[in-house]
Formats: structure tokens, C-alpha cells, sequence
């Protein structure tokens, strides 16, 4: 579960985030819509632990990271590039991860075949494709098979094959109970992956709720997205 009250936040004089409020629930994968610089990654920081909220709260599972114990446990999370070192293997960057949060090094080669990266997995980061860091990040956010997953621009640099093997995984998740939170750009591919969406527009809410209710009565996401934004070009 997350839960976002009231979250407010500036940048020197600048209001990047009023009064944002929204749940992501269990069972469910919610997307977070908006135009670039509306607001997402802001928010998506803060909920992690990177950044600091102002004003409101934003927990994961009841807390705020920085009070999470063993943080990989309860939530997982994909933002920019891999972060892994470019000189390291996929391997040993997730056996380095899986020791920093106490998980077993049997549950590395799990997740390298969750991700489909065993037969990488002993070549140097800096030789992977976009897509392959991608799911480098992706796999370290399951290490530690996590109640919640927080992905930004998941399907970012994935082949169509590839973006259709993370949709079904992040339904998957959302079919055994977890809490899925993603942010995308792309409506098609989002509006066929989520159950329910928040939208952001100037770092304020502009609609959320169940994707058929964000639709509302536009024929499609996109359609509801650009009368949402004004941001049809
Ligand atoms: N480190 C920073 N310093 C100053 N301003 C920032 C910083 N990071 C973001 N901003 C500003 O905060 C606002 C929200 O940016 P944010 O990156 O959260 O938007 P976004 O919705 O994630 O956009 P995108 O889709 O382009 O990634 C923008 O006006 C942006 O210019």
C-alpha cells in the first residue's frame, strides 16, 4: 500500500508540488500520468526517501522509507538506468545489493531468471543495451520479493516483446497482492497495464481514480490525458 497526503514541495521559489494526494492499493497497478516536469519523479523521490516532502506524508506500507528496516523487503523500486556500476557484471552488482539488505545470494540467480538476464549475467553493465538496464533494475527491485514496486518509465527502452513480458509481470505482481506504482509517457501501453491512474499537471492532481473513471467519457486514456493537460501537440 502507499499513501500519499497532502505532499507539498518547493524548489527555491518555486512550488513544484501542491497539496498531492493519492493511494496505490494492493492488488492493483496504478500509473502516474503527466506531461515532463509535471511533477512525477518529484514524487516519486520523496516516497523513496531521496528527496524530502515539505509539507503531508508519504508512506510505504504504513511508514516513511527512512523508517523501514530492511528496505528491499517492502518495497522495490526502478528509476533512472540500472544504478548499477558500469565496470561490475549484472551479477555481481545484484549480489552487492542482496548483501546490503541481508538477502540470501541464492535469490540473485531467481531474479536474473525472472528478468530474463541469466545468459548475461556474467558480462560487464556498460556493454547492456537500454533495455537490458532496464531489467538490471528491475531484478534488484524484486531481490527481496517486495510488497510494493515503484517504477518510473518501466517500459523505457524495451522492445515491444519486452514491454508486453514486464506488462504481464507487473499484472502478475498485482494478481498475488502486491502494490504496483508506475509512471509512464506512453497511455497506449498504459491504459493496457493499469487498473487504476493518477494524474498530475503542474505538481497538482488533476484526476484519479479507476482507469474506466479517469477515462470518463473520452474514448480513450490519451484522449482524457490531453483534455486533462491541454497538452495536445
Ligand atoms: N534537481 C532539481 N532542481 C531544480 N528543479 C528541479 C529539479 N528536479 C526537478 N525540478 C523541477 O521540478 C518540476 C517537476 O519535475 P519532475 O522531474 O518531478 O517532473 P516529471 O513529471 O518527472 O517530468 P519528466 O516526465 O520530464 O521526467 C519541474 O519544473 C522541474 O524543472
Amino acid at each position: 500500500m502507499i499513501t500519499v497526503e497532502h505532499v507539498g514541495k518547493r524548489r527555491g521559489r518555486t512550488k513544484v508540488l501542491s497539496d498531492i494526494s493519492f493511494e496505490a492499493r494492493p492488488g492493483r497497478v496504478t500509473g502516474f500520468l503527466g506531461p515532463n516536469g509535471a511533477g512525477k519523479s518529484s514524487t516519486l523521490r520523496i516516497l523513496l526517501g531521496l528527496d524530502r516532502a515539505e509539507e503531508g506524508t508519504a508512506l510505504v506500507c504504513g511508514l516513511p522509507f527512512h523508517r523501514l528496516t530492511r528496505p528491499l523487503t517492502v518495497v522495490g523500486a526502478l528509476l533512472d538506468g540500472s544504478g548499477a556500476h558500469r565496470s561490475r557484471t549484472g551479477r555481481a552488482h545484484l549480489r552487492w545489493v542482496a548483501a546490503s539488505n541481508g538477502l540470501p545470494r541464492g535469490r540473485v540467480d531467481e531474479v536474473l531468471d525472472l528478468v530474463g538476464l541469466t545468459e548475461a549475467a556474467g558480462k560487464r553493465v556498460r556493454t547492456y543495451s537500454l533495455g537490458m538496464g532496464r531489467r538490471l533494475g528491475l531484478a534488484a527491485a524484486l531481490l527481496g520479493d517486495p510488497d510494493v514496486l515503484v517504477l518510473d518509465e518501466p517500459v523505457n527502452g524495451l522492445d515491444p516483446g519486452g514491454i508486453r513480458w514486464m506488462r504481464e509481470l507487473l499484472r502478475e505482481r498485482a494478481a498475488s497482492g502486491r502494490t504496483v506504482l508506475l509512471s509512464s509517457h506512453l497511455m497506449g501501453e498504459l491504459a493496457e497495464t493499469v487498473h487504476d491512474v493518477v494524474v498530475i499537471h503542474h505538481g497538482r492532481i488533476a484526476s484519479r481514480g479507476t482507469l474506466a473513471e479517469v477515462t470518463g467519457t473520452h474514448r480513450t486514456l490519451e484522449d482524457a490525458f490531453f483534455a486533462l493537460t491541454g497538452d495536445g501537440r
